[in-house]
C-alpha cells in the first residue's frame, strides 16, 4: 500500500518521477506514489478570469493491496484530483485517496475484503463460502469503493459514487476529506444502482436495477433529502436479469431506460470467481431494448426493441415535435461500442500495460437511437458521423449541462489518433454537421473532458473544456481547451504523474 504523505509542498520540492519506457508502466496505469498532496501550479496560457471554482476528478488511484494487483482499470481504489480556479488566476492543487470501508479494510488487513469489479475476496473454507452468500444478499461483502461519477447535489453535497449503493460517498470538494457515507433514508434495499445519476440544481434521479424481480427502479431525490422516491417503474423485456446500467439519459419530460443485452450475471454473483465479462454476461438472444418513462406520471410512454448495442455512457437525449408540438419520438445518443464487450477486457490492467504499438482499441461510434412514439415496437440506432472523425474511439462524453435533455449540438469526449490502445485524444463532435475537431499530443492519456460554461455566454460551446492529462514520460497536467475553437488556452503541470481518472464534476464559486 502506498505511503501516507499529507504535504503541502510547491512543485519543485517533489521529486521527478522515474520516465517510463514507451507507454509500459504508462503513469495512467501506476498507483499515485502517495495518498495524498496538495501545492500551487504554475499555469502556462491564460486561465480565463470567470473561471471561478474547483474542477474535482474522480478514478482510480490505487491498484495493488501489498504485493495482490487488482486485474482491471475499474477495481482501483478511488483517488479525487482538485484544481481550484481562484480568482487571482491562481491554482491549488491537490489530490487524495477516498476512505472508503474497502480502502481502509485491505490497508489494515493487507488483503482483499470486499469484492470488487473484477475480483472477489476468496472464501478460505465451505463454511466461510456460506457466510460469504448471506453476506452477498444483504450487499454486506460488495465494495464501497466510490471511484466512477462525482456530482454537487442541489444542496451543495459533493457525492461520489460507484454501481453498489452503499458505494456512495460524500467529499469535501475544499479539504477532499472523506464526510462519510451518504446514506438513503428511504425503505428501497436493493444493493446496486448506476454509477450516473442525471443531477441538477432540483433534482438527483437515479436508476436502481431489480435482480430479484427482474426490471429497474427510476427514482427521484430532491435536494436537501436523503430519500429517494419511485417515479416509475420498468420490467425487463429481455429475460430474468436486468441489462448493466453504468449510466442512462433523459430528455425534458422522459427518461430513458436502457436494457443492453450485457446483463448482471446471477451466477458471477453467486460464485466468488467472476465470468469472462465479470460480473456480466453478453445475452444477444435476449435481444436489446429502450425503455421512455414519463417523469411526471412514471408511466411507459414508448418501449421499444433497437439494435444490439454495448454502452457504457449516454451523451444526451431530447424530443423530437410535430409542428403541433407534439412528441413524435425521443432521440438519445451515447458512445456506443459496436455491440461488442471487448472493450470491458481492453481496459483489463494487463492490456493496457501491455502496449507495443499495435491499434488494439475496438472501434466505437456516436449511436444515435430513435424511439418513435407511434407505437411502433421497434426503434433505430445509427451512427451519428464517420467514425473516422474521432479516429473510431469515442467514450468519456460531456455536454454543455444547460442542455441536458435538449436539442444539441456539441459534445465532447475522448477519442482516438491510431494506432493506439487507449483512447489518447480530446475531441469535440459536431453533431450537426456530423464533423469533429480533435486535439492530442504523443503518449497522452487524456480523462473525460469536461465543459464548463462561461457564465453569461448564450453560444452552446461559448466556454472551456477542462481534462487532466497523463504523460509517457511519466508527468500529468491539466488542460483547458477553448470550447468553440477546440484550441488550447492554458495548462498547468503537477509536480508528479497521476493514474487516468474517470468523470469530473464542476463546483463554482460562491
Ligand atoms: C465503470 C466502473 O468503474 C464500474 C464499476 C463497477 C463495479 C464496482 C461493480 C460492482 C459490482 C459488484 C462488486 C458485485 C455486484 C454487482 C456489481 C454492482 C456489478
Ligand atoms: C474509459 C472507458 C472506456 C473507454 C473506451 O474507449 C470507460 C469507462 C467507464 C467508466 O466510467
Ligand atoms: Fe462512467
Amino acid at each position: 500500500m502506498i505511503s501516507n504523505v499529507a504535504s503541502h509542498q510547491s512543485p519543485a520540492s517533489v521529486p521527478e518521477r522515474e520516465s517510463c519506457a514507451e507507454h509500459r508502466n504508462h503513469v495512467a496505469w501506476t498507483s499515485v506514489k502517495q495518498e495524498r498532496w496538495e501545492g500551487e501550479l504554475v499555469v502556462e496560457g491564460e486561465i480565463p478570469s470567470w473561471l471561478n471554482g474547483t474542477y474535482l476528478r474522480n478514478g482510480p488511484g490505487v491498484w495493488h493491496i501489498g504485493e495482490f494487483n487488482f486485474g482491471h482499470l475499474f477495481d482501483g481504489y478511488a483517488m479525487l484530483v482538485k484544481v481550484h480556479f481562484e480568482k487571482n488566476g491562481r491554482l491549488i492543487a491537490g489530490h487524495r485517496q477516498i476512505e472508503t470501508e474497502a480502502y481502509k479494510a485491505a490497508k489494515k488487513n493487507k488483503k482483499l475484503c470486499y469484492r470488487e469489479f473484477s475480483v472477489s475476496p476468496k472464501p478460505d473454507n465451505f463454511l466461510a463460502y456460506v457466510g460469504e452468500l448471506a453476506k452477498l444478499f444483504s450487499g454486506a461483502s460488495l465494495t464501497d469503493n466510490a471511484n466512477n461519477g462525482i456530482y454537487k447535489l442541489g444542496d451543495g453535497r459533493i457525492i461520489c459514487l460507484t454501481e453498489t449503493q452503499k458505494g456512495s460517498v460524500i467529499v469535501d470538494p475544499d479539504t477532499l476529506d472523506t464526510l462519510g457515507k451518504f446514506e438513503y433514508s428511504d425503505p428501497l434495499g436493493g444493493f446496486i444502482q448506476s454509477s450516473h445519476p442525471i443531477v441538477t440544481d432540483d433534482e438527483f434521479l437515479t436508476l436502481l436495477p431489480d435482480l430479484l424481480n427482474p426490471g429497474y427502479l427510476v427514482v427521484r431525490m430532491e435536494p436537501g433529502t436523503n430519500e429517494r422516491k419511485v417515479i416509475g417503474r420498468v420490467n425487463c423485456r429481455g429475460g430474468p436479469a436486468p441489462g448493466w446500467v453504468h449510466s442512462f439519459t433523459m430528455t425534458e419530460h422522459y427518461v430513458v431506460v436502457p436494457e443492453m443485452p450485457l446483463q448482471y450475471s446471477v451466477q458471477s454473483l453467486l460464485k466468488a470467481e467472476p465470468s469472462a465479462l465479470y460480473q456480466f454476461e453478453w445475452r444477444p438472444e435476449r435481444k436489446a431494448f429502450l425503455h421512455v418513462v414519463c417523469k411526471a406520471s412514471g408511466k411507459i410512454a414508448a418501449s421499444v426493441e433497437v439494435p444490439l448495442y454495448m454502452v457504457f455512457h449516454f451523451i444526451n437525449a431530447y424530443e423530437e415535435k410535430d409542428k403541433d408540438g407534439r412528441v413524435i419520438a425521443v432521440i438519445a445518443d451515447c458512445c456506443e461500442h459496436n455491440a461488442d464487450t471487448t472493450i470491458i477486457e481492453t481496459l483489463s490492467l494487463k492490456n493496457l500495460r501491455s502496449f507495443h504499438g499495435q491499434d488494439v482499441l475496438p472501434d466505437a461510434r456516436v449511436g444515435r437511437f430513435t424511439i418513435p412514439f407511434d407505437g411502433s415496437q421497434f426503434g433505430k440506432l445509427e451512427t451519428v458521423m464517420d467514425p473516422e472523425e474521432h479516429g473510431r474511439g469515442v467514450d468519456m462524453c460531456s455536454i454543455n449541462p444547460a442542455y441536458l435533455g435538449k436539442k444539441y449540438r456539441y459534445a465532447y469526449a475522448i477519442g482516438a489518433k491510431r494506432p493506439c490502445n487507449f483512447p489518447n485524444s480530446l475531441t469535440k463532435l459536431d453533431l450537426v454537421k456530423q464533423k469533429a475537431k480533435n486535439w492530442c499530443e504523443e503518449g497522452i492519456v487524456p480523462s473525460e473532458p469536461l465543459f464548463v460554461a462561461r457564465p453569461g455566454a448564450t453560444d452552446e460551446d461559448d466556454g472551456v473544456v477542462i481534462s487532466m492529462i497523463s504523460e509517457k514520460n511519466g508527468g500529468a497536467y491539466v488542460v483547458l481547451l477553448d470550447g468553440s475553437t477546440f484550441e488550447e488556452i492554458a495548462r498547468a503541470r503537477f509536480p508528479f504523474g497521476l493514474p487516468y481518472g474517470f468523470h469530473g464534476c464542476w463546483v463554482p464559486e460562491n
